[in-house]
């Protein structure tokens, strides 16, 4: 298998405007098949402007996206099939049961899944005993636990997850780890953007940092770690000597909250 096919996502020289802003500037990664890669960066660095672009939903100024072999631009519906993308929890409707919205997403996807077929996949999820619950009466993060599940009914080859573990609490966040590894272990490949670098370094094989619309470091997170680890500026922002990804993070994307 050479790199193009070990490749489930390419993009390649992407840019993205808003109006005269350039929100994302000439960046390149790929993300490979059976890898969970992150990308970090401060708010408003341009994680979310990059998954819209592989999503389809923005338009980039230039530069190529690649899904599983197709261009999202000349192939955008086979490129999209390739994709799971987790949505918000308010893109549902919290007037249905649980279980109407799986079979609602099953039926987007062209899928035809029996009631015991959704109930295993809320089995799953431990919400089995919900499924006749409305949906807007789940807290927030067995609401995300749906919206996971949701993203990977169809089988996708690469899982999009924008910042899938904020709010969640500890014993949740450990659960959709396993979740994200186990879509991993299929084969899978996911991309997701965090702002916790405790997840970066426990889930991420490779990891971006991101800043300003562009990548300025992209390795493991051990990696990026050993390679900066005697830089003065991380020594000086580290807090307890061990040098973590964190005090690499902000030494090169600087101290200054972002407004
Ligand atoms: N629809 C829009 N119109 C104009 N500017 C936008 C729009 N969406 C995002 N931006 C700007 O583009 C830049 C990148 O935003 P983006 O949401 O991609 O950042 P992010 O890294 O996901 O940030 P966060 O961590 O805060 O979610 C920011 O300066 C933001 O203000």
């Amino acid at each position: 298998m050479n790199q193009q096919e070990a490749n489930i996502l390419t993009v390649d020289g992407l840019s993205v405007s808003y109006g005269n802003f350039q929100a994302v500037q000439n960046i390149s990664f790929d993300v490979r098949k059976g890898e969970i890669f992150g990308l970090l960066g401060p708010n408003g660095a341009g994680k979310t402007s990059t998954l819209s672009a592989i999503e389809g939903l923005l338009k980039p100024d230039s530069g190529a996206v690649t899904v599983d072999g197709y261009n999202s631009i000349e192939k955008p519906l086979h490129a999209r099939a390739s994709l799971g993308v987790q949505l918000q929890s308010t893109s549902f409707q919290p007037e249905l049961f649980v279980i109407e919205v799986l079979q609602l997403y099953a039926g987007v996807y062209g899928l035809s899944l029996s009631k015991d077929d959704i109930l295993a996949l809320l089995r799953d999820i431990n919400l089995e005993d919900q499924a006749f619950k409305k949906f807007g009466q789940l807290s927030g993060g067995q609401q995300q636990r749906v919206s996971l599940v949701i993203s990977t009914i169809h089988n996708p080859k690469l899982v999009l997850l924008d910042e899938p573990t904020t709010g969640l609490d500890p014993q949740s966040r450990r659960q959709l780890w396993e979740r994200i590894e186990a879509i991993r272990e299929k084969g899978h490949a996911v991309l997701l953007t965090t702002h916790s670098m405790e997840e970066a370094e426990s889930v991420c094989d490779r990891i971006a940092i991101i800043d300003h619309g562009k990548i300025i470091a992209i390795d493991t997170p051990q990696e990026i770690i050993d390679k900066h680890r005697d830089d003065p500026e991380v020594i000086s922002v580290s807090r307890r000597g061990k040098i973590t990804l964190e005090d690499v993070f902000i030494a090169l994307t600087g101290k200054a909250v972002r407004q």
